[in-house]
């Protein structure tokens, strides 16, 4: 069974003055244990595309599965992790890891060992009992997956979780990150304008182009590439091969403004 089943999903957004066509017809299938990640130029649909899996924003039409489940709104199978890590200021790090767990009303001993094993495998066991303004931006967006995992969702959406860091953090955090969700076997979606770092992290990569967001291009990546964690994968045979095409097809999209039809 697929994890994510979309059928002829269209989003339009209606204002005072236009209707806008975000997402047109798409189809698209993530299977269990996949990384997908999507890209396309500013406007292409990918937020709106999230936010339709996640079950936040009911698309104008079509249909989306989650585990075979048609869902009409948010449910716990699905993690949402976003650029900004919003956690609460005036809890401890273990109290924002839990907070998904209580809002769920899933806490027991259980799942707080669970989040504990998880803060110690993302080294934040020895910051438990600081607050977030003590932590850098990478401990923080660390704490923020914690928050997420902590509830077992079976597929995490990631927006952009890496953007707001700086390089060498970012790198630390996609290892980080896609070693704890192979390890786990988690599904994931992963939204990004970094074309190495969707390379490094994903299965398959889907190129959307916007106005209106249509798929544009799929691409699986190498099993060399898909095998290294996303550090090394910069290395490897047939990655800048796989950057070239994938630039050259948001190359493409600029060139026409996004506004060929
Ligand atoms: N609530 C809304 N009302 C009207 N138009 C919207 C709304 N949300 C998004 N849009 C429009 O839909 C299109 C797709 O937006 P979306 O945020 O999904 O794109 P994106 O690919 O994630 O963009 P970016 O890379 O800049 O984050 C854009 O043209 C945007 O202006």
């Amino acid at each position: 069974m697929s994890m994510v089943e979309l059928e002829d999903v269209s989003q339009v957004y209606v204002n005072a003055k236009r209707a806008y066509v975000a997402l047109e017809q798409i189809r698209l299938t993530v299977n269990p244990g996949e990384f997908v990640s999507l890209i396309g130029p500013s406007g292409c649909g990918k937020t709106t595309l999230l936010s339709v899996v996640s079950g936040l924003l009911p698309p104008t039409s079509g249909t989306v599965r989650i585990a075979g489940e048609t869902i009409w709104k948010p449910t716990p199978k699905v993690g949402y992790m976003l650029q900004q890590d919003y956690l609460f200021p005036w809890r401890t790090i273990r109290e924002n890891a839990l907070i998904g767990l209580e809002l769920l009303g899933r806490l027991d001993a259980k799942s707080q060992e669970y989040a504990d094993e998880l803060l110690s495998e993302m080294g934040l066991a020895g910051h438990r009992d600081r607050y977030p303004h003590q932590l850098s931006g990478g401990m923080r967006q660390r704490v923020a997956l914690v928050r997420t995992l902590a509830t077992e969702p079976e597929l995490l959406l990631l927006d952009e979780p890496f953007s707001a860091l700086d390089y060498q953090t970012k790198l630390q955090l996609e290892d980080l990150v896609a070693s704890m969700l192979k390890a786990r076997g988690k599904t994931a979606i992963l939204v990004t304008h970094d074309i190495s770092e969707a390379i490094a992290m994903s299965d398959r990569i889907i190129v959307l182009r916007p106005n209106p967001g249509r798929i544009r291009q799929e691409l699986e990546v190498p099993e060399s590439i898909r095998q290294a964690l996303p550090l090394e994968a910069r290395e490897k045979e047939g990655f800048h091969e796989l950057f070239r095409q994938l630039w050259g097809a948001f190359e493409t999209e600029e060139g026409k403004g996004g506004t060929d039809e």
